[in-house]
């Protein structure tokens, strides 16, 4: 689906990408890096919009700098920024997008009426977008990359700016893009644990240099981490402390570091989850020594550690 080979863009001031190479094939794509690590540089340049300073792209087999073109016609973008007129309606929004995008009138109104159901905004679709939540223009700015039935999708922070709800909607209906009409995706977010849930296939990118890219499943395995905590008993007056040794025994690896900031901190053993025989580990340990499981949960992935690979939690020997 994208190809890039040693792709640079260089400004006067910054190397927003720097000797970027990348193969993405069909599917959900995440595309993750903190703010200003180069993913929106990227997807302009992949539209044909933005010329690379050197290196070169391809998207669907077409060139960047040759083919912007007849990219545009098949693959559909979703900004980051607010960039709707607040006086117009979605319906009218979308049609218009649709007529761009060479649809004629009948297919582009009908097309529209399709594509705005999909997003959840049928009910709401004659209203002008000015009084729209930013939940409902974020549907909006999705309908019309997805009018024109692309064969991929670029989406640039799609879920910036909604809460958790909406995050979580917005994350569903990108996934519907793809398991209902076979329409790839490549989706931005500094936020690794939404990719995480969403995505097929995860790139992070740092500083425009390609960091890491892998599939979900091989990222989440090396990188799952147990959090647990345990009360103390009367046998065990330091429970944790009991826990962790028996944990050692059984054969599961123990992280270094704290759960900073967290209610006990001192008191949560960090754990390499190895699958799902872990959390059984676990869970007997705590049972046969007679201790309270107060929490067992995954810790949610920090970003900070994708991008400083020696700060992340390292497996370690703990004395017995
Ligand atoms: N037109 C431009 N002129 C000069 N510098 C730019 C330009 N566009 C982007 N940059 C710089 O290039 C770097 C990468 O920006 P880019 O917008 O691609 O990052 P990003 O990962 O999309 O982050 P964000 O989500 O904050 O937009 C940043 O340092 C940014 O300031």
């Amino acid at each position: 689906m994208i190809v890039t080979e040693s792709l640079s863009k260089r400004f006067p001031r910054v190397t927003a990408l720097d000797r970027l190479s990348l193969d993405i094939g069909p599917g959900v794509t995440g595309l993750v890096g903190a703010n200003g690590a180069g993913k929106s540089t990227l997807i302009k340049i992949l539209l044909g919009l933005s010329p690379a300073t050197e290196g070169r792209a391809e998207v669907l087999g077409l060139d960047v700098a040759a083919c912007g073109a007849a990219i545009r016609e098949h693959v559909g973008y979703m900004p980051e920024h607010d960039c709707l007129p607040p006086d117009v309606s979605a319906t009218e929004f979308v049609v218009h997008m649709a007529r761009m995008s060479g649809l004629p009138p009948s297919a582009a109104r009908e097309r529209t009426a399709d594509t705005l159901r999909h997003v959840g905004l049928y009910e709401e679709r004659y209203r002008p977008i000015g009084g729209y939540s930013t939940g409902m223009k974020q549907r909006v700015k999705l309908a019309q990359a997805l009018v024109h039935d692309p064969r991929l999708v670029l989406l640039d922070e799609p879920t910036n700016g909604l809460d958790p709800v909406g995050r979580d909607e917005m994350l569903g209906l990108i996934r519907r893009v793809h398991t209902d009409f076979g329409i790839s995706v490549l989706v931005t977010s500094h936020l690794l644990g939404e990719l995480e849930r969403t995505c097929g296939h995860v790139v992070v990118v740092d500083g425009g240099r390609l960091l890491r890219s892998s599939s979900t499943s091989d990222f989440t395995r090396t990188t799952a981490t147990l959090a647990v905590e345990v009360t103390d008993s009367d046998t065990h007056p330091d429970g944790t402390a009991a826990l962790r040794e028996a944990l050692t025994a059984a054969g599961v690896t123990l992280r270094a570091g704290v759960e900073d900031g967290l209610p006990g901190a001192g008191h949560i053993l960090l754990l390499e989850a190895a699958g799902e025989e872990t959390y059984d580990t676990v869970r007997d340990t705590v049972a046969a020594l007679g201790l309270g499981l107060v929490r067992m949960e995954q810790r949610r992935h920090h970003i900070a550690e994708v991008f400083r690979p020696e700060a992340a939690p390292q497996p370690t020997e703990v004395p017995a």
